[in-house]
């Protein structure tokens, strides 16, 4: 992410009174810390829950309709964000900022893209057979059992299989698909959402001044940028929903585990390349 340009920016540095949203954008967006924090510090407080009055709530059905829709689909929502985000990159001028930096070039965007992509594939819909993530969970000692059309007890079974026979997961350890997905999808936004709110803030700031193009920030918001903070919050939502309701504490770490290695490669170590 880059901040370096961002906080160099004495127009911003200097300003003192900015409403609350655009402090939070400011912070989302300037701190990656912040954003790498919010998600482990969601499961802690989603564990703290549930030693409350804990009143089973709408979200705590598997079938309620944001999962149903959108979570279960949870690629395919986080791809039409990006593909909104590639939309406004090129509508940019040659000019901006963010248009002239190697790294938001479109083919390094989409190759970003493509790599998240692969990654979410591998963990959970296929790998040489099963996913990784079942792949654990196999190799814990875990095993799909009663279903109708099969044996008793089968090995080699996907969780997604298992589960269209009838079957329950047992045993073993069943690292939280959900809770992978929700945050890789959204690391993967937000490390490329950043810059461009970057740009957007600068220049929001900068005439701010100027009585005629004062408008309040929600409203001189992109509705491309508008769309994906919208699409992030309810990942966030639904991850706080999974992190109450569903899996084991340590099934939902892996998971986020998992996610966060794609950021540490891609954001971080190979940062140069992609
Ligand atoms: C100018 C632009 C040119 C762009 C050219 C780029 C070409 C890109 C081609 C590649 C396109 C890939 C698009 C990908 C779209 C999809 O992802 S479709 C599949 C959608 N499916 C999902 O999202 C499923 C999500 N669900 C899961 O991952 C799992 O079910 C789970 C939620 C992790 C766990 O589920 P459980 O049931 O609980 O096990
Ligand atoms: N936020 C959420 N809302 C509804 N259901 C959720 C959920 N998070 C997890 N689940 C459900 O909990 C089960 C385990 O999720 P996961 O392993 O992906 O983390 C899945 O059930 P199903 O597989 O029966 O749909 C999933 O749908």
């Amino acid at each position: 992410m880059d901040t370096q340009s961002f906080s160099a920016n004495p127009v911003i540095e200097k300003a003192t009174n900015t409403s609350v949203v655009t402090r939070i954008l400011r912070q989302l967006h300037t701190s990656n810390r912040l954003i790498l924090m919010l998600y482990p510090l969601t499961l802690l407080l989603g564990q703290l829950y549930q030693f409350g009055p804990n009143e089973p709530t709408y979200f705590a059905s598997k079938r309620n309709i944001i999962n149903v829709l959108f979570v279960k689909r949870g690629w395919l929502w986080t791809a039409i964000a990006y593909f909104i985000l590639l939309a406004y990159r090129l509508s940019l001028p040659a000019s901006s900022l963010v248009a002239t930096k190697p790294r938001y070039r479109l083919s390094r965007m989409i190759a970003r893209f493509l790599v998240a992509t692969l990654y979410w594939v591998v963990f959970t819909q296929w790998f040489f057979g099963l996913p990784i993530m079942d792949r654990v969970f196999v190799f814990t000692g875990g095993k799909c059992n009663g279903g109708v059309q099969i044996q008793d007890s089968l090995v080699n079974v996907s969780s997604a299989t298992c589960r269209s026979v009838g079957g329950t997961w047992l045993g073993g350890h069943d690292p939280s698909g959900h809770t992978f997905l929700l945050i890789h999808s959204s690391l993967f936004l937000w490390y490329e959402l950043s810059p461009f709110l970057d740009e957007f803030l600068t220049i929001y700031r900068a005439g701010r001044n100027d009585s005629k193009s004062r408008k309040s920030i929600l409203v001189a918001l992109p509705t491309h940028l508008k769309l994906i903070i919208a699409l992030l919050i309810l990942w966030w939502w639904m991850f706080l929903m999974t992190c109450i309701y569903f899996h084991s504490f340590f099934e939902k770490i892996s998971g986020l585990i998992w996610a966060y290695v794609e950021v540490v490669l891609v954001y971080m170590i190979f940062r140069h390349l992609l």
